[in-house]
């Protein structure tokens, strides 16, 4: 007989988690299926550790920018620590602090491969093979994330490149990494590897890096991996790839025709949502690519309004923070709660970890001007306040708003210098909030910060 919960959620990633525990918390039983590690992705293989990697660079960086700091260091990074300091981010590998708090939140953890066999029906398989049915009462969730995408290059899958899990995990630094891609994956972990000791060579298909953000970024971000030793190319990847042995050197032999030579090979090529095999044919939809859901999260096409599907399993906005918003609204709307989800489209926002830091909310000049919206832009140098300069000697960076005219209100903020990142959410309140410029104008930022940068801008705009 079939266990009965409330919820039934699939996948314990971010996105699972906040589901499960805002239904929880609701007073709802929930179920969360899980047949790796609590955390997901995030914790253990992508966000998490890779920051881990990034940040020790980050503060070598910003110290050698600061007079009387930098002639006190003395030499390197040091490789060895930076990956322990990994191995401790991520628990080693380990999910007991999770499973610990799942308890505490009412949660019942069901270890195994969930899938679904019909209407709020799930079937979870464990690995020794024992099998539990479980039914769900009012709504099932997935939140069964994404996987990389390998395209289908000749010899690409035969020379086992890394992913994600090598390009965070990898206990040793190679002499020689390649890197095909230029989204976040790619920028953060080839400046990662090439601070632990890697030649880093990063190849990127199209004509700039990051290309889903203000057209400064990639340029001030490709800028930085040269200045740190990574040779950037662009316009080519990978035509074909062939890997000596099973653990020899791999060449790569570009689109341009150059081979290059390597002892890693990393694919960071995008995602794709974790679908296939989910049993989704069951319930009148196909595998194989994004659940498409409605702004409340419901997958489209299946009678009743049961099923939702949220974090990087819809394709909506592949980031934690994005899946986490929808995770908690799905807890809400599941309770009762009549919301529904419009940040994903508004105001998003989102930081590459590189140094410097980019940081963009909302949307580009290029997206509004493409939405038809009525769109003045204005621009800063980072360096010209007062707070740039104190963090260090020579920082640089960006300050861009995408302003509509007709409301006077931002539609998309973009920044890159120093630790930008925390800077971001000053912005987000703006677009989310839709604050007018003119009540943005009595928001004093406090000297010698960097935020002193919003008044540079808003009398840049007029005011
Ligand atoms: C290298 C890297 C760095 C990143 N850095 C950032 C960052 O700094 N900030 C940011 O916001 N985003 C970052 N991202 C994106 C972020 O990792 C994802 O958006 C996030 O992990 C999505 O969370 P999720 O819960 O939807 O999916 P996932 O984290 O993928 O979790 C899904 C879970 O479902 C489980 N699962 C799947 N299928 C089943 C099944 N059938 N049965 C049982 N369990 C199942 C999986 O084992 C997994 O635990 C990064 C991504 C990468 C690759
Ligand atoms: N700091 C962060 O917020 C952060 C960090 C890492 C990843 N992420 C998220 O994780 C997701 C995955 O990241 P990603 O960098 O893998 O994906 P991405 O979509 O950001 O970038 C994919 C890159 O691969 C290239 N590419 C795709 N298909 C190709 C092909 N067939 N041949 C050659 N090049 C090809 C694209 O040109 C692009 O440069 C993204 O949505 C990203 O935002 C976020």
């Amino acid at each position: 007989m079939a266990e009965a919960f409330d919820v039934v959620v699939i996948g314990a990633g971010p996105t699972g988690e906040n589901a499960a525990a805002r239904a929880a918390a609701a007073g709802m039983s929930v179920a969360l299926v899980e047949h790796e590690l609590l955390g997901g992705e995030c914790s253990f293989w992508a966000c998490i550790p890779s920051k881990a990697l990034l940040r020790p660079a980050e503060a070598l960086w910003l110290a050698k920018m600061a007079p009387g700091a930098r002639e006190a260091i003395k030499g390197p990074l040091v490789a060895s620590a930076v990956l322990e300091h990994r191995d401790y981010m991520v628990g080693d590998y380990k999910d007991d602090s999770q499973v610990k708090w799942a308890e505490g939140a009412k949660i019942t953890v069901v270890r195994g491969n969930g899938t679904l066999t019909g209407p709020r029906k799930v079937r979870v398989e464990s690995r020794d093979g024992t099998v539990r049915e479980l039914e769900a009462r009012r709504a099932v969730v997935l939140a069964t994330g994404s996987k990389p995408r390998l395209p289908d290059i000749p010899g690409l899958k035969e020379a086992k490149p890394w992913d994600n899990r090598e390009g965070t995990g990898a206990k040793e630094v190679p002499k020689r990494l390649l890197v095909l891609g230029g989204g976040a994956v790619a920028v953060e972990l080839a400046q990662a590897w090439r601070s632990l000791g890697s030649e880093v060579t990063l190849a990127q298909r199209g004509k700039s890096l990051l290309s889903r953000f203000e057209p400064f970024v990639g340029e001030q971000v490709a800028q930085a991996l040269r200045d740190s030793g990574v040779r950037v190319l662009l316009g080519t990847t990978a035509a074909r790839v062939q890997r000596a042995g099973d653990k020899g050197e791999v060449t790569v032999t570009l689109t341009h025709g150059e081979e290059v030579r390597a002892d890693a090979l990393l694919v960071a090529m995008g995602r794709e949502a974790r679908t296939e095999g989910l049993g989704l044919e069951t319930v009148g939809l196909k595998g194989g690519g994004p659940v498409q859901v409605d702004d409340q999260l419901r997958a489209k096409g299946v009678e009743g309004g049961w099923l939702y599907a949220c974090g990087d399993v819809n394709g909506r906005n592949l980031l934690t923070h994005m899946g986490k918003y929808q995770a908690r609204l799905v807890g809400d709307i599941i309770a009762g709660k009549k919301v529904h989800a419009w940040a994903d489209a508004k105001a998003t926002p989102q930081v590459i970890f590189t140094h410097p830091q980019a940081a963009s909310v909302g949307l580009t000049e290029a997206k509004a001007r493409e939405a038809k919206l009525p769109v003045r832009t204005v621009q800063y140098d980072m360096q010209n306040v007062s707070g740039t300069g104190l963090l260090g000697r020579d920082l640089k960076g960006t300050a861009k708003l995408v302003v509509d005219e007709k409301r006077r209100v931002i539609l998309g903020a973009t920044f890159t210098g120093p630790e930008v990142g925390e800077m971001l959410h000053a912005a987000t309140i703006a677009v989310a909030g839709e604050v007018s410029l003119d009540t943005l104008w009595h928001a004093v930022p406090s000297f010698p910060t960097m935020s002193e940068v919003w008044l540079r801008l808003l009398e840049a705009y007029g005011l």
